[in-house]
């Protein structure tokens, strides 16, 4: 998909606030638009990468999730896996607008009640610190940036966690990748990102269909 035209140099943040707005309808479009089975499909390939990296190994850490929300990638086939594997798991909570959200632990079965958008949260567990977090994208570009739902809850998340921010772990479909997004400085990019064609850090291929190149990055 076509960058935001810069025959002014680069653009504003006025002006890139509206293309991202236009970027995500027709990304949330695009996605729903390429039917379930597909999506199926790319939501089981995308497990299969993810239950690989070793950072996500276990049994010891925590490693936050999501409740998956419009066309995002589904996690929580991967949260039972990794639960069975000993790790831990949490999910965010939105507590406060427009603050960065909270972590609580998450276990199947467990008492969920339904948080912002009606996205269920849990309602009871400990408040927690996850290592690694699993981040919904989407859009991405080739430098780690991504595009969310435009409300900065996980650059704040991931700001507000400096100096031992989590590893960030972007995952979100091909149809999602952009030339650019136009990061801006509160933009925080991811450490991996993970689609059903590969796995790569920045533009570095990690594990990938294509092969690993001289980028790669073994031990992630
Ligand atoms: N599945 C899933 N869970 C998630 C997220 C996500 O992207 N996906 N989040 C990732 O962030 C958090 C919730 N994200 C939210 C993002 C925006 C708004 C919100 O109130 N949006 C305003 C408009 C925002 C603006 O433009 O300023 C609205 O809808 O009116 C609420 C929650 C936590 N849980
Ligand atoms: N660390 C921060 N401190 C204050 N404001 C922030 C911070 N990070 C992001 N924001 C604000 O939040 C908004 C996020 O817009 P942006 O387009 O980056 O959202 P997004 O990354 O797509 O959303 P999300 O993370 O919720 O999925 C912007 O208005 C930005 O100024």
């Amino acid at each position: 998909m076509a960058a935001l035209a810069t025959a002014k140099g680069v653009p504003g943040w006025a002006e890139v606030r509206s293309w991202r707005k236009a970027q995500r309808a027709s990304l949330v479009a695009q996605c729903l638009g390429a039917g379930r089975a597909e999506r199926e499909g790319w939501n089981s390939t995308i497990t299969a990468h993810l239950e690989g990296l070793p950072a996500l190994a276990g049994p010891t850490g925590t490693v936050g999730f999501y409740w998956p929300f419009k066309g995002e990638y589904d996690p929580r086939p991967l949260a039972r896996l990794l639960h069975a594997r000993g790790v831990r798991l949490a999910l965010p909570v939105v507590v406060e607008r427009a603050r960065p959200v909270a972590f609580r632990a998450w276990w199947p079965g467990m008492r969920m009640r339904p948080g912002v958008w009606n996205i269920p949260v849990p309602d009871e567990g400990d408040w927690v610190r996850p290592e690694a977090l699993l981040v919904p994208l989407l859009g991405f570009d080739p430098q780690g940036y991504r595009l969310g739902y435009g409300g900065g809850y996980y650059d704040r998340t991931l700001a507000a966690a400096r100096p031992t921010p989590p590893l960030a772990i972007g995952v979100g479909f091909e149809v999602g990748r952009l030339e650019t997004i136009h990061p801006q400085p509160h933009d925080v990019p991811m450490d991996l990102i993970v689609t059903e064609r590969r796995v790569f850090r920045g533009s570095a291929p990690v594990t990938a269909t294509e092969g690993s190149g001289p980028g790669s990055r073994e031990g992630v």
